[in-house]
C-alpha cells in the first residue's frame, strides 16, 4: 500500500480502499427556524406554566377544548391589513386545498361554536393551551411559534363577562408571585371609536381597519398613522379629533370630550366597579389609547403590560361581539382572551420568580447481579403498582455507576436486589438524604 501511496497521501493504482457507505447525510439536528425544541429542563417549566394556566382555568369553572392547529386558511383571511394576516403560515397542500398553520385560537373556537349550534347551551365557558404559527419573511430572529392560553365566554352580552376573565389572569399573576406592582391592565373600549367614526361619517365595514392603523400608534411615526387614517377617507380634522380623543387621560375627561356618556363610558364606569368587587382595582386602568391589533374587537379591550416598560404586551384580550356572524353563525356576543408563553417567562425571569425545576425519582431498584434482572423487574412493579416512582437500572452497572445515576435523577432511595437477601423476600434500601439503611420484605416496601 506504502507504494501505492503518493507523498501527499494520497493513494492511486492497483489498491482499492473499501467504499465508504455515505447512504446518509448528516442531517441538521436543530430544529426549523424559528421553532424550540424542549428537552426536559425546558418541557419542566413549560409544564409548570400551563399547569398554572389549567388550574385557573378549572378554578374559573371553564371546560378545555381543542382543536387542529391546520386549519383553512379562509378562516384566518381579513382584510383589515392585520400583522398576523401578513405573517400567515399558509400553504397549499396535497389536495390543491389553501391551508394554514393557526396564528390564534379565537377562530377556531368561533368555528367549533357554530358547528356545535343548538346542541350546547350558552353561556359557554371555553379555554385552550395551544400552540400558535406565524411565518415572516426576514426571520428577524423573532420566534415563529408560540404556546398561547385562550379564556372565551360565549353568550354573554354584559361587562361582567370581560371583567371575570380579567379576575382569572390576576388570579394566574398572584399564583406565580407577581403582583399589582409589577403588572397592570390598560383597559379601553373600541366603541370609543366607534361612536367617533359613526360622527364622522365613517362606513362601519372600514371599522376594523381604522383599529389597526390606531393599534400602531406607538409603533410608526404619528405622520405614517394620519397618512393611513387618510386613506380611509377621514378628514384630517376629524382624524386630529381622533388622536386628541385617544389621548385623554381618564374616564371623566373621556366623558368631556365624547359630549356625555354613551355606550363606551358605561361599559368602561360598569368595568371598574365590578373590578372593585372582584378585588383587583389596583391592577387595572383606563388608557383610552388601547385598542390591540387584532379587527375583530367590538368593545371592551384591555392587554397586561410590565410597568416597568421593558416588555412587549404580556397579555391582551376583549369583546369580538361580531365573529361568529362573520362566519355566518347566529349574532351571538363573546369575549376572550389570548396569553403567550414567551413575555411571561421574561417577566418571571426579571423578577427572579422562575422555579427551580428538577427531575425527581422516588426509587432507583438495582440488581446487584445479572441473573436478579428478573427479580428486580418484580420488585420495581411492585413499587410501581403502588404508585411510587421507579427508575429501574436495566443492565448490569456497578455500584458507583447506581449511586452517579441515582444523584442525577434525584433519586429519594436505592433499593438493592442482592443474592442472600432475596432469597429470603428482602431487599435493601438505602435513603440517599440520610445515608440510613435497611431490609424490607418486598411487599412492605412503601
Ligand atoms: C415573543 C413571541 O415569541 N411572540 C410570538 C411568537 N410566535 C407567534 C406565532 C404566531 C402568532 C404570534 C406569535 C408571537
Amino acid at each position: 500500500i506504502s507504494a501505492a501511496a503518493k507523498a501527499d497521501g494520497s493513494r492511486s493504482g492497483s489498491i482499492v480502499a473499501p467504499p465508504v457507505i455515505k447512504d446518509v447525510e448528516k442531517i441538521d439536528v436543530n430544529p426549523p427556524k424559528g421553532t424550540r425544541d424542549f428537552p426536559p429542563d425546558d418541557m419542566r417549566l413549560r409544564n409548570w406554566l400551563f399547569n398554572h394556566f389549567k388550574e385557573v382555568s378549572r378554578l374559573f369553572g371553564y371546560e378545555e377544548i381543542d382543536f387542529p392547529v391546520l386549519e383553512t386558511e379562509a378562516l384566518f383571511i381579513r382584510k383589515a391589513g392585520e400583522e398576523i394576516r401578513d405573517q400567515l403560515y399558509c400553504f397549499e397542500d396535497r389536495g390543491n386545498r389553501r391551508v394554514a398553520l393557526r396564528p390564534e385560537l379565537t377562530p377556531s373556537l368561533a368555528r367549533l361554536v357554530i358547528q356545535k349550534g343548538k346542541s350546547v347551551s350558552l353561556p359557554l365557558k371555553w379555554f385552550a393551551v395551544g400552540q400558535c404559527w406565524r411565518y415572516e419573511r426576514m426571520t428577524r430572529g423573532r420566534r415563529r411559534e408560540h404556546y398561547q392560553w385562550n379564556m372565551d365566554i360565549i353568550g354573554v352580552p354584559e361587562v361582567t363577562a370581560e371583567a371575570e376573565l380579567i379576575s382569572s389572569i390576576v388570579t394566574f399573576f398572584k399564583r406565580v408571585g407577581i403582583t399589582a406592582s409589577d403588572v397592570g391592565f390598560k383597559v379601553s373600549s373600541r366603541k370609543v371609536l366607534q361612536e367617533l367614526l359613526i360622527k364622522y361619517g365613517v362606513p362601519e365595514d372600514l371599522f376594523g381597519r381604522v383599529c389597526i392603523i390606531i393599534d400602531k400608534i406607538e409603533k410608526i411615526p404619528i405622520d405614517e398613522i394620519k397618512k393611513e387614517l387618510g386613506f380611509t377617507g377621514i378628514s384630517e380634522d376629524d382624524i386630529e379629533q381622533l388622536l386628541k380623543v385617544l389621548s385623554v387621560k381618564s374616564l371623566d375627561d373621556l366623558e368631556d370630550t365624547l359630549g356625555g356618556a354613551g355606550e363606551a363610558i358605561a361599559d368602561l364606569r360598569n368595568l371598574f366597579s365590578l373590578a372593585e368587587k372582584f378585588g383587583y382595582s389596583e391592577w387595572i386602568q383606563f388608557d383610552a389609547s388601547v385598542v390591540r391589533g387584532l379587527a375583530y374587537y367590538t368593545g371592551i379591550v384591555f392587554e397586561g403590560f410590565d410597568r416597568k416598560g421593558k416588555l412587549r404586551a404580556i397579555c391582551g384580550g376583549g369583546r369580538y361581539d361580531r365573529l361568529l356572524s362573520t362566519y355566518g353563525g347566529d349574532d351571538i356576543p363573546a369575549c376572550g382572551f389570548g396569553f403567550g408563553d414567551a413575555v411571561i417567562v421574561e417577566l418571571l425571569k426579571e423578577n427572579g420568580l422562575l422555579p427551580e425545576l428538577r427531575q425527581e425519582v422516588e426509587n432507583i431498584v438495582c440488581a446487584l447481579d445479572k441473573d436478579l434482572q428478573g427479580a428486580a423487574a418484580t420488585v420495581a412493579t411492585a413499587l410501581r403498582d403502588k404508585g411510587q416512582t421507579v427508575d429501574l437500572v436495566l443492565e448490569s452497572k456497578p455500584l458507583k455507576w447506581v449511586f452517579k445515576r441515582a444523584s442525577r435523577v434525584n433519586a429519594r432511595r436505592l433499593v438493592l436486589v442482592g443474592k442472600t437477601e432475596w432469597e429470603d423476600g428482602l431487599v435493601s434500601v438505602k435513603v440517599l438524604s440520610s445515608g440510613e439503611q435497611f431490609q424490607v420484605k418486598v411487599n412492605e416496601l412503601e
